[in-house]
């Protein structure tokens, strides 16, 4: 381990090249968090924790970048629940003495159920709740009354809270013991740097601070100013700030040249000739793309459902909590909502739209978060329909993926015009051919012929998923999604654990699919393809990859890898061959 001062009475800098191979137990662990851990199926702790788990126990002021998907809520939510319950003389409080500040109500969602689980599982007396901005102030008084010791809330909400004084500011003065920013650098470009600064007015002094995030940013670096007193800066070799390291190196990434008219050519060869593996979450960069795609794909008998920030709040976490639970196994969602789709919005309510929009009466909510932070259980495959508009957007999608101990792949179909941002994704991830770790390679099982094999079906039915089509789908799944949404808020409030109530990926087209376009004709798949299938196939029955089972998968052989071990485009191969077999090499 290698330590500096930077700033010397300011900042230590931990830079561990080699994390010991410790136990929870020689982390310093409560007993009672170890054995829910193993309930939940955790046994050994990942970097992240071994290294951020005695530095906050100790009290320390913590900045943590890992990578996505590296454990970093347990890294502080476990220290942190111990200190609560270790400690567990009467405290005279008035306000929550921990609060968690994430980005996004899902994320909200997500912590508050972690912790809540751990509450119960260690059979504690310890009160977590969650706050989100559209409570009416007596739900957020009573939620707050008490008070409870943990606090999990966008800043927004708990500004408001001051603002209205449901929080009295000399409360959190007196009560606050530890503040976790989480996602810390999404949390100012999601526009809460105002509810954060005037929150931090009201943190003494001895409270602890952390602050976790999977990249680093100007604007960790504003917050750690705001916030942190004497932090203790951890930097993982898997996190560095080397380039190469941001993306988990159990995600093998992928991208497929073509034109963007073909774009829903090439997603239904994907799929339809089975050539990634499910689970598979799609990104897309509006939200009526995801409805011409699941429209599109709907036709051939694939059904999907959309998640976005227009459908109400507890849709979104029922069709994440039964996509989680394998209820389904393709995911349409659309990311950067909070800036492009706002633009459309607005756009489009001037437009053709207008009526049916205006009855929904539905914004977009600016607290929905689908890509930052939120666990996607045994996601194998992140496709990126359309790239992301910025490197950080496409760490965070591909991230959804290979979380923890599991592996996965990405696959981005790359347009002539996105073409750039490629580049700039592959110089920014450390796209090298001759060292091969984090490089993005040609998607090598998809054949010109597999392709051109379907062009005609998906050519037909791509036009008659035309705008009108689309916009009626949308207008028509919001409408059952507030339908929904009523039904899910009281029907859960008795039945929390029903998740097979609503399926989420109902078909929208009132035809079934006809025969021809559910099932591809043997005839149509030329041998490679069938191999590369099979492979596929073989690879998930290996992995026991079955995406309706809550098991944990087996780690997958590099070695093993049909995506590794087969290509489809035998030309192409060959002009690449000595980049693949150098990089096979290094990794057996
Ligand atoms: N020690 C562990 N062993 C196995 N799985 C773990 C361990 N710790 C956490 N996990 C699981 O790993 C997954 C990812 O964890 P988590 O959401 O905390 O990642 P993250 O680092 O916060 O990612 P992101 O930056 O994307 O938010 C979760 O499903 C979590 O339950």
């Amino acid at each position: 381990m290698a330590e500096t001062s930077e700033n010397s009475t300011k900042e230590t800098v931990r830079q561990y090249e080699d994390v010991e191979d410790q136990t929870f137990e020689e982390l310093g662990l409560d007993a009672r968090l170890i054995r829910a851990l193993l309930k939940k199926g955790i046994k050994e702790p990942t970097p992240i924790q071994r290294v951020a788990v005695p530095l906050v126990l100790e009290g320390k002021d913590v900045v943590a970048r890992a990578k996505t998907g590296s454990g970093k809520t347990f890294a502080y939510l476990l220290p942190l629940l111990q200190k609560l319950f270790t400690n567990n003389v009467q405290r005279k409080k008035l306000a929550p003495n921990a609060f968690i500040l994430v980005p996004t109500r899902e994320l909200c969602q997500q912590v508050y159920a972690e912790i809540s689980s751990l509450i119960e599982l260690c059979r504690v007396q310890v009160k977590a709740v969650q706050l989100t901005s559209n409570m009416r102030a007596n739900d957020l008084r009573a939620a707050l009354a008490g008070p409870p010791d943990v606090l999990i809330s966008t800043p927004a909400c708990v500004a408001k809270c001051l603002s209205t004084s449901i929080l009295q500011a000399t409360s959190i003065n007196g009560s606050l013991e530890t503040l976790v920013l989480d996602e810390a650098d999404l949390l100012l470009s999601y526009g809460y740097e105002n509810d954060i600064k005037a929150f931090t007015t009201h943190i003494p002094r001895s409270c602890q601070c952390l602050l976790m995030s999977a990249t680093s940013s100007a604007d960790v670096d504003k917050l750690k100013k705001l916030i942190l007193h004497n932090p203790f800066i951890l930097t993982l070799p898997e996190v560095g700030n080397q380039k190469d390291e941001v993306i988990p190196k159990n995600v093998q990434q992928f991208w497929i040249s073509c034109p963007a008219s073909d774009k829903l050519l090439y997603i239904l060869a994907l799929l339809k000739l089975e050539l990634v593996q499910k689970k598979i979450l799609i990104f897309t960069n509006n939200i009526d793309m995801s409805f011409r795609l699941k429209l599109f794909l709907e036709k051939f008998g694939i059904k999907s459902a959309v998640l976005n920030a227009e459908l109400p709040q507890n849709s979104r976490l029922h069709i994440l909590e039964e996509f989680n639970a394998g209820l389904f196994d393709y995911l349409i969602a659309t990311d950067d909502s909070h800036t492009k789709d706002k633009e459309e919005a607005t756009k489009e309510s001037n437009g053709e739209l207008r009526k049916s929009r205006k009855r929904i009466k539905q914004k977009l909510d600016s607290e929905f978060g689908v890509v930052r932070g939120v666990d996607f259980k045994n996601v194998y495959t992140v496709i990126n329909f359309e790239m992301p508009q910025s490197v950080a957007g496409y760490v965070h999608r591909i991230g959804r993926t290979g979380r923890a101990y599991n592996s996965g792949s990405s696959v981005s179909l790359v347009s002539t015009d996105e073409m750039e941002t490629l580049d700039e994704i592959k110089s920014f991830v450390g796209d090298d051919e001759n060292n091969g770790s984090n490089s993005i390679a040609e998607f090598p099982l998809l054949t010109m012929n597999a392709v051109e094999s379907l062009r005609y079906r998906a050519e037909d039915v791509a036009k008659s998923v035309t705008k009108i089509a689309v916009r009626e789908s949308r207008a028509q799944d919001l409408r059952n999604e507030i339908l929904n949404s009523e039904k899910l808020k009281s029907h859960f409030e008795s039945n929390p654990r029903d998740l097979d109530l609503l399926k989420h990926d109902k078909v929208l087209s009132k035809k079934a699919p006809p025969p021809h376009l559910r099932d591809v004709p043997d005839y149509l798949v030329d041998k490679t393809t069938k191999e590369a299938r099979e492979m596929v196939k073989l690879a998930r029955d290996a992995m026991g990859n079955n995406s309706r089972s809550r098991v944990p998968k087996r780690k997958f052989k590099k070695g093993g890898d049909p995506l590794k071990a087969l290509s489809a485009k035998p030309s192409k191969r060959s002009r690449n061959g000595d980049g693949h077999k150098r990089k096979r090499k290094k990794e057996v």
